[in-house]
């Protein structure tokens, strides 16, 4: 399998055909997480996944994503609808205060969380950066020559593959 990225490479044969995939993201740092929500996007529908299929909701902010991430599983499995996998996409930078840490923790605890109760899926959606120039080069839009690495591509494939663990 090709190098996907550094220390991560495409897993083979990932057929994405038919999964349902959540993705929730926030509109905090809108600039950051739209390239990254692109990235998992573009990445799923390469590996087969219909646009149809993916479903894309916004919440204010990452402390948002666990609870919307829930209850949007749970009226998608209630309508007969169920997703395969979840993909909350959040960036968190470092600001003065405390608060950074605070959101940090609570929103990937309650991710984990979350996957683990509806037994789906859940991708790490979540930059927890210390500068603004780190988030934007986890999006892949870095202002340096390389531009850095979209890490959504990662998360769309990460959810893929997750999906299928679930189902073989
Ligand atoms: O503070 N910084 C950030 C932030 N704060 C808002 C928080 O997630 C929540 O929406 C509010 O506290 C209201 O519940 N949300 C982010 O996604 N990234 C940040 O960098």
């Amino acid at each position: 399998s090709k190098d996907f990225v550094k220390g991560l490479t495409v897993a083979d044969g990932l057929n994405g055909s038919g999964l349902r995939v959540l993705i929730v993201h926030t509109r905090w740092n809108l600039p950051i997480v739209e390239p990254l929500v692109q990235g998992a996007v573009n990445t799923m529908k390469s590996l087969g996944v219909s646009e149809s299929d993916i479903v894309i909701r916004q919440v204010p902010g990452s402390f948002e994503l666990p609870f919307a991430t829930q209850t949007l599983l749970a009226s998608a499995k209630a309508a007969g609808r169920p997703f395969d996998a979840a993909i909350p996409i959040g960036v968190l930078i470092k600001g003065s205060t405390m608060h950074f840490e605070y959101i940090a923790d609570a929103a990937s605890h309650g991710i984990m969380r979350v996957g683990l109760e509806a037994g789906i899926p859940v991708i790490f959606g979540l930059l927890t950066c210390l500068t603004e120039d780190q988030a934007l080069e986890r999006a892949g839009v870095g202002k340096g020559a390389s531009k850095g690495h979209n890490h959504g591509e990662d998360w769309g494939m990460g959810a893929v593959e997750m999906s299928l663990l679930a189902k073989k």
